[in-house]
């Protein structure tokens, strides 16, 4: 897989997702689905989008002991998606756990990946709320250098952080950078932002970009927008 724009598909029905995919007919994005999407509407909606031939990272940030992880994994395994992610924070044995339950009997598996520090999360609340008493950059790469040695493919970060991860861990191991926003646009909850064109130079792999999309006067315009800055 190459740089792409990954809209992050936050509805909470499978009518809003699907009459928002509609409007898209003449290229097929990579769709994220996350909690509120999935809690609404079950497994089935990752059948449907997929049958409607759209690439699906399944976002549900599994995060408990490894034990329930895997064979949460292990379900999973079953959904034919293309990615999906845990919390760096379980651990190394954690994520170790996820990946096995996630790997079927022939071998085969999606990209599994990790997230560090969510973008929504400043260094001074992660210091002072979290007690993480680190810079936030630092506390990014050590996570991402737990992710690398339990063998996953990359971390989810900021594409502010890109740069560095690769720098740490390698250009092969994957940066999928929410926290994106237009350079007029409103940053909401993110905290650590970026535009499409930065986290290009910065060398994010993956652009995650929900309602700066979603939420557009014209979202298939505002997806073009993201691919022309991000892919070129
Ligand atoms: O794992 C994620 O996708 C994720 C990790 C993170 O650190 N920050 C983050 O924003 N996300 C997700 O990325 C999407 C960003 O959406 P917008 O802020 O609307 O662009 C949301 O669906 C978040 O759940």
């Amino acid at each position: 897989m190459g740089k792409d724009v990954i809209i992050a598909c936050d509805f909470n029905s499978k009518a809003e997702v699907i009459a928002f995919l509609e409007k898209f007919k003449d290229e097929k994005p990579f769709v994220k689905i996350g909690m509120e999407l999935f809690y609404a509407e079950g497994p089935d909606i990752v059948r449907t989008i997929k049958g409607m031939g759209h690439k699906i990272f399944l976002d549900l940030k599994l995060h408990d002991i490894p034990n329930t992880v895997k064979k949460a994994m292990a379900v999973l395994s079953g959904l034919d998606v293309d990615m999906c992610n845990v919390h760096a924070a379980g651990t190394k044995g954690m994520m170790q756990a996820a990946l096995e339950g996630l790997t079927r009997a022939d071998g085969s598996r999606p990209l599994l990946i990790a997230v560090t520090q969510l973008t929504s999360t400043s260094e001074e609340v992660m210091q002072q709320e979290l007690w993480i008493d680190k810079p936030i950059d630092e506390t990014v790469m050590h996570y991402a250098k737990n992710t690398m040695e339990a063998g996953l493919d990359g971390v989810v970060c900021s594409p502010l952080e890109a740069g560095k991860v690769h720098a740490v861990c390698g250009e092969k191991f994957l940066t999928i950078t929410p926290g994106v926003r237009f350079a007029d646009g409103d940053v909401g909850d993110q905290k650590r932002v970026t535009t499409p064109a930065k986290a290009k130079e910065l060398g994010s792999d993956y652009i995650v970009v929900g309602r700066p999309i979603t939420q557009a006067a014209d979202p298939v315009a505002a997806y073009r927008r993201c691919v022309e800055e991000f892919v070129g």
